[in-house]
């Protein structure tokens, strides 16, 4: 006999406290981006089972290839953004976030297809577990997204761009997975720069974005109005840009019940 479903513990269990709460911000016939990574699976699988139990009707617009095929099996209405011409809302995880709300995305090398939905979007609310509140972005290596053809190239005039920057560290490295080369949804190359302290992260987007070769790097810089905080226990904080913080309590149960 199998196993009967569980529910998730510690920093699964915060991802789904978070996932659960945003998607009680959905309400029948919006349009809505779906993130990407592990947090917003969850939301993903959250969101599957409130349409079936409720019959919404939804559009919804993923950020990967992951996303859509995960959205499509779960049997969400999924579309491109082509089809659509604003979004209501967006919900996706981060790498981290500061006080500001500004991130860092990228950990799963979507974030180039995460920032355009999150400008085409009315709001993006972040969902995350506690790990990610971070007082100054940079401690995760910060993703740029580059085209294949003279990466090496892009590379050098990126490291002149780190090397001028307000940053603790100067490491960049090639993302791979099993010594192969990490290739994006749109076909690029990723580089990971490790700066340990990112002093002005405008500054340092700008620089950076401008190269040539540089297609998006994982700053995400006044796109992001609330963040959720999922916690082991089922508290949810829900905190928005100069507003008091909100807390509710998630029912954990329903995570061993969610379609996988
Ligand atoms: O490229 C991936 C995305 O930016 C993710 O949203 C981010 O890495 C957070 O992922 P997770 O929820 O798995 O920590």
């Amino acid at each position: 006999m199998p196993d009967a479903p569980t529910s998730p513990t510690g920093a699964e269990a915060g991802k789904f406290a978070a996932a659960r709460r945003a998607v009680d911000l959905i309400g029948d016939g919006m349009t809505v981006g779906l993130g990407t990574g592990s947090t917003a699976a969850w939301m993903v699988r959250a969101l599957a089972a409130r349409v079936k139990s409720e019959g919404m009707t939804l559009t919804c617009v993923p950020t990967s290839s992951r996303t859509g095929a995960l959205a499509t099996r779960l049997g969400l209405n999924v579309v491109t953004l082509e089809d659509v011409e604003t979004l209501d809302l967006t919900i996706d995880g981060a790498d981290e976030f500061d006080p500001a709300f500004r991130l860092i995305k990228g950990g799963g090398a979507a974030h180039l297809q995460e920032k355009i939905v999150a400008a085409a979007s009315k709001r993006l609310v972040v969902i995350t577990d506690p790990s990610k509140d971070v007082a100054h972005l940079g401690a995760f290596p910060l993703p740029v997204e580059v085209t294949p053809f003279g990466h090496t190239a892009t590379l050098r005039l990126i490291q002149q761009v780190v090397n001028q920057a307000d940053v603790d560290g100067r490491e960049i490295t090639m993302r791979q997975h099993e010594a192969v080369p990490v290739i994006t949804d749109e076909g690029n190359v990723v580089y990971d720069l490790h700066l340990g302290r990112i002093g002005d992260p405008e500054a340092l987007m700008r620089d950076l974005t401008c190269l040539p070769g540089v297609v998006e790097t994982g700053l995400f810089l006044g796109l992001c109005d609330t963040v959720i905080i999922g916690h082991p226990d089922g508290r949810a904080e829900t905190r928005v840009l100069n507003k008091a913080p909100e807390i509710a309590t998630v029912d954990m149960a329903e995570a061993a019940q969610l379609p996988e």
